[in-house]
């Protein structure tokens, strides 16, 4: 039986089909790594990437990718990224890996969100995995109380973003309706924006099974 890991490289190669040229945007964390690898093998074929965060900046040069400054950019085809949960109506929650305000910026500058998972990732309700709120550092405690009234329980990641800002992880929510609770927790002063990519969800899933790779589109 595959890896995680194998699964992973499997969807990472099924997504560079979507890839037909120009630029494209880039997603953070283990998923998007491995695209980020198997973009490499195609990059005469591309213009080149705008990144959703450092990391993955750095990995794309490491492989001799150019990276774009996003404000240099008019649009893109397509944004690929991983997610740390999905649904059948490919909402997404996101940001285990810290980049979710640029993910989210790179995302609405794409015509098309390819989300790339594995099948560990796709859920019936979204919440299991806390849900990571991206916050201005001195209104670390404000929103952590506002949140607790929206019924959940706020812990404070060991980690700076990129943007210089904090993330509050809330667990213990159910998250029955993803596009209500985004613009609900984003309304909250000091609040950057939180992982949920309901709004705005994916175009299209490829899910990474044992019986190979599965294109979703929203139900
Ligand atoms: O949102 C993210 C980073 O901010 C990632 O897409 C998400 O955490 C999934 O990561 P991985 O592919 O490593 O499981």
């Amino acid at each position: 039986m595959a890896t995680q890991d194998e699964l992973k490289q499997q969807v990472a190669k099924a997504a560079i089909e979507y890839v037909k040229g120009g630029i494209i945007g880039v997603g953070t964390g283990s998923t998007a790594n491995f695209f980020i690898d198997e973009l490499a093998k195609v990059k005469d074929r591309i213009d080149g990437a705008v990144a959703s965060s450092e990391a993955t900046a750095q990995r794309l040069r490491g492989h001799g990718i150019k990276v774009f400054d996003l404000n240099d950019v008019d649009g893109m085809e397509i944004y690929v990224d991983g997610a740390d949960e999905i649904t059948e109506k490919l909402h997404m929650l996101k940001g285990g890996g810290g980049a979710l305000t640029r993910e989210k910026i790179v995302a609405a500058c794409a015509k098309d969100f390819i989300c790339i998972c594995d099948q560990t990732k796709l859920v019936p309700v979204l919440g299991k995995f806390p849900l990571p709120v991206e916050v201005i550092p001195m209104a670390r405690e404000y929103v952590a109380r506002e949140l607790v009234k929206l019924g959940g329980q706020p812990k404070l990641r060991d980690f700076t973003t990129d943007n210089g800002n904090v993330i509050l992880d809330v667990h213990g929510l159910t998250i029955t309706d993803p596009v209500a609770l985004e613009s609900r927790i984003n309304e909250i002063v000091g609040v950057v924006t939180n992982g949920l990519f309901a709004s705005r969800p994916a175009n299209v899933l490829l899910l990474a099974t044992a019986d190979g790779v599965k294109t979703l589109t929203a139900r």
